[in-house]
């Protein structure tokens, strides 16, 4: 099998007079979570509907597990899953029929009760999906994501509307199918998600992607200066270093054992997000 998932090279999408997506290159490896960031409007959207073959393209090369979306089998459809942005249940079935029925699109479906309970839903299993809350029809929605065993599945904002138990519950279920060796691309707006989550992210501004790697050290985040912060005598002292941990020593020494409030924080990966943006719209 081969190690890629998904290989893009030179993609480019234009909306009229506007570039959408701008000679983007892409690579995600089988089996990880890669996270896709940028602002809106920066062509994520338009880059995953390209690699899920509902959207065309106007140049580049892209290989989506060995095929061409744009030419793409109904084999190659099936080993593919997609929870959309916006919620495709509506009806009046219940959450067990809508599971149940969208099984049957597939070749080799999951057990539609196993995925009820994997997602939660197991006590509304019965209940109309009309009646649900949002975040519980956002369950259903990744239910049929999953449902047809993907071996890619694309999360476009998956956990909108998610209560912070049930965010880390999904965030626990997209572990499990990464465990078990489904390759996800994920796209948040939330950055504790894609940094709870991804093994590798990239940031798209403007149709290309300007920074790729992983959270940790994306941006030169992990050597990036820490910031030591304590309580003085006159009030907050705040000191940047590359060596935090001998002005810890030094302030335990200084107070004799404790340090007054003291942290010790790197840049988060919302500061170094939002100063790679600021750097490229500086550069506009
Ligand atoms: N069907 C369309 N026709 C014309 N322009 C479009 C179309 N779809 C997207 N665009 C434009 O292309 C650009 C990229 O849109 P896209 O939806 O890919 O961005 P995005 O990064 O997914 O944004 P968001 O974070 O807001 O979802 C935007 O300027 C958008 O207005």
């Amino acid at each position: 099998m081969a190690e890629t998932a998904v290989r893009v090279r030179g993609l480019r999408k234009v909306y009229g007079d506007h570039v959408a997506v701008d000679g983007l290159d892409l690579d995600i490896r089988r089996g990880e979570i890669f996270g896709i960031l940028g602002p809106n409007g920066a062509g994520k959207s338009t880059t995953v509907e390209i690699l899920e073959g509902h959207r065309t393209r106007d140049a580049g090369e892209v290989d989506v597990l060995g095929e061409d979306p744009g030419k793409a089998s109904r084999r190659w459809k099936s080993r593919i899953g997609i929870v959309w942005q916006n919620e495709v249940v509506i009806g009046d079935t219940t959450v067990a029929e809508t599971v149940r029925h969208f099984a049957r699109y597939f070749p080799d479906p999951r057990d539609p009760e196993e995925i009820i309970d994997l997602v939660g839903l197991t006590e509304k299993a019965n209940a109309r999906v009309s009646g649900l809350s949002g975040g519980q029809r956002r369950r259903v929605d990744v239910a049929i994501g999953v449902i047809g065993r993907p071996e890619l599945l694309f999360l476009d904002e998956p956990t909108t509307g998610f209560d912070p138990a049930a965010r880390r519950q999904f965030w626990d279920l997209i572990r499990s199918l990464a465990d078990g060796g489904t390759s996800i691309v994920l796209t948040s707006h939330y950055l504790d998600e894609v940094e709870a989550l991804a093994d590798r992210l990239a940031v798209v501004v403007k149709g290309k992607v300007v920074a790729e790697g992983d959270p940790a050290t994306l941006g030169g985040r992990a050597s990036a200066q820490a910031q030591v912060s304590w309580l003085g005598a006159d009030g907050p002292m705040t000191h940047r270093t590359d060596s935090p941990t001998t002005v810890v020593a030094e302030l335990a020494a200084y107070f004799k054992g404790e340090i007054p409030e003291l942290t010790v924080t790197r840049p988060s990966l919302e500061d170094i997000y939002l100063g790679l943006i600021k750097e490229q719209e500086t550069a506009a």
